[in-house]
């Protein structure tokens, strides 16, 4: 029977998860720190490690260095889904961001032990590079064969080794992230964690708790002290994607760090040196936000030490069927069909898209095409790209309302919800905040976040 350790601070989570797993046939041993798990357990025994990143005490990502032959799954909110601890991977690492359902955790448990049981070390998927990558290239991370590609590529190759903080900038779906992979991944921190913190998907009143970490009783609700995610980076690299949308508090509390490599909890007096390679990115214009005073001018310069300008795809035409076969090869293998391919018309409408939602929504319109396709040939119908120029008409009520007004209306208007989400975020994103949006939109900046990474949904360029 595998045995699995859970390591959670939380009782209510510790023990729903342990009933959970228990009642899966599991043999399951729980401890609320790190700590107290090495002190009453010999780590090495078990086939499983499910721990929370941030605990009293030293984060959860310790467990990867005190029971390297044990994989380690990481639970976590607000991290970015899926290169929160892709770097971590000394054992088979995987991540699951909290609230998950049950049954998404049994699957991740299930394909986690049934990857040891096939092949103990080997744990790696294409899409998520080894530390060992950085021996190679930025270009085994991320593809790109055209000019303005290879120019990336070698101001990465620069600038990775170093400890400069990097600013990576584009529009939605350019590939900031993977840059910020391939950075870490080419750096000598390559065998730490590469913590990914999405600013934008973290409600506002978290943000700093979130960051910082806190101490017990520092506001309600804190009912013990958390280690912050810059403290779970601690040795490695902080990717702060939409770095843009810290609020002002935050912005000061980032600027000490940065200045004095140290942080201070929430609620804490006491200051604690941190050691922490920043990378931030944003698709949207910094230095005219310090203008406006959105954005703290000293922090700026503090981040934009070396600007990395990730060109949107239509920049990068030479690159785009390239990129389409390496998402189809994925997408076959995954589904089991090798000889999936593209027909010759599918080919040419894909040269001639303008891809507002940049590389991913390419991928997404690859992976739609491949669970869609009758036979072995992709034809234009089935990457059911958005036709140029499309115009929908929202109504004036739509545009001031929320949610379940937008419901409402929704069939008399022939506007999907989704539609009319599309809508409004395209026409208002520039002069609106994001806590403005999901303000006027009736949801959370988180799930604003989420639905804009499910829809591919590009935002206008303000560089
Ligand atoms: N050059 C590339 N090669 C392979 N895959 C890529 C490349 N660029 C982007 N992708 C893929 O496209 C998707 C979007 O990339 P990524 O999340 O890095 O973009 P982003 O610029 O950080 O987007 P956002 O600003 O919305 O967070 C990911 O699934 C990523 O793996």
């Amino acid at each position: 029977m595998p045995r699995i350790l859970i390591v959670e601070d939380e009782e209510i989570i510790r023990s729903a998860l342990r009933k959970l797993l228990l009642h899966a046939g599991y043999d399951v041993a729980d401890a609320g720190s790190v700590d107290e798990a090495e002190r009453d357990n010999n780590l090495q025994q078990f086939d499983l490690i499910i721990s929370d990143l941030r605990l009293p005490g030293a984060p959860g990502t310790e467990l990867i260095n005190r029971a390297p032959s044990v994989p380690v799954l990481i639970m976590t909110s607000y991290a970015s889904l899926r290169s929160a601890v892709d770097s971590m991977k000394l054992g088979a690492v995987e991540y699951i961001a909290k609230p998950f359902d049950h049954d998404e955790m049994l699957a991740a448990v299930e394909a986690i032990l049934s990857q040891r049981r096939q092949a103990p070390a080997e744990t790696e998927t294409d899409d998520a590079p080894v530390p060992g990558a950085s021996e190679d290239d930025p270009s085994s991370i991320m593809y790109g064969e055209c000019d303005a590609m290879q120019q990336v590529f070698r101001l990465i190759r620069k600038v990775a080794p170093t400890e400069t903080t990097v600013l990576v900038n584009g529009e939605s779906g350019t590939g900031k992230e993977l840059a910020a992979r391939a950075l870490h991944l080419l750096s000598p921190r390559a065998s730490k964690p590469l913590i990914s913190v999405n600013c934008a998907a973290i409600p506002e009143s978290l943000i700093e708790s979130e960051l910082f970490g806190h101490e017990k009783g520092a506001f309600t609700g804190a009912v013990s002290a958390r280690t912050g995610l810059i403290e779970a980076a601690d040795g490695g690299s902080l990717f702060l994607d939409e770095i843009g949308e810290l609020p002002a508090e935050a912005q000061a509390r980032l600027l000490r760090v940065l200045q004095e490599s140290e942080i201070r909890k929430v609620g804490s007096t006491q200051s604690r040196k941190v050691n922490v390679r920043m990378i931030a990115a944003t698709h949207r214009n910094l230095k005219a936000m310090t203008r406006t005073g959105e954005f703290r001018e000293d922090l700026y310069y503090r981040l934009n030490v070396v600007q990395i300008r990730i060109p949107p795809l239509r920049e990068r035409q030479a690159d785009v069927l390239g990129l389409a076969r390496k998402f189809l090869k994925r997408q076959s293998e995954r589904m089991g069909n090798p000889n999936l391919n593209l027909s010759p018309e599918a080919m040419r409408l894909l040269q001639r898209h303008r891809w507002p939602g940049n590389v991913r929504e390419l991928e997404n319109a690859i992976e739609r095409a491949c669970i869609m396709v009758e036979g072995d040939v992709i034809s234009p119908a089935m990457l059911d790209l958005e036709t140029e120029g499309e115009d929908v008409n929202i109504p004036e009520s739509l545009v001031e309302g929320n949610n379940e007004q937008a419901q409402d209306n929704d069939g008399s208007n022939d506007l999907s919800l989704e539609d009319y989400f599309q809508h409004f975020v395209l026409e208002n994103q520039d002069r609106m905040s994001e806590t403005e949006l999901a303000q006027k939109l009736g949801i959370s900046r988180k799930s604003l976040w989420e639905r804009r990474q499910r829809l591919g949904i590009p935002r206008k360029k303000s560089n």
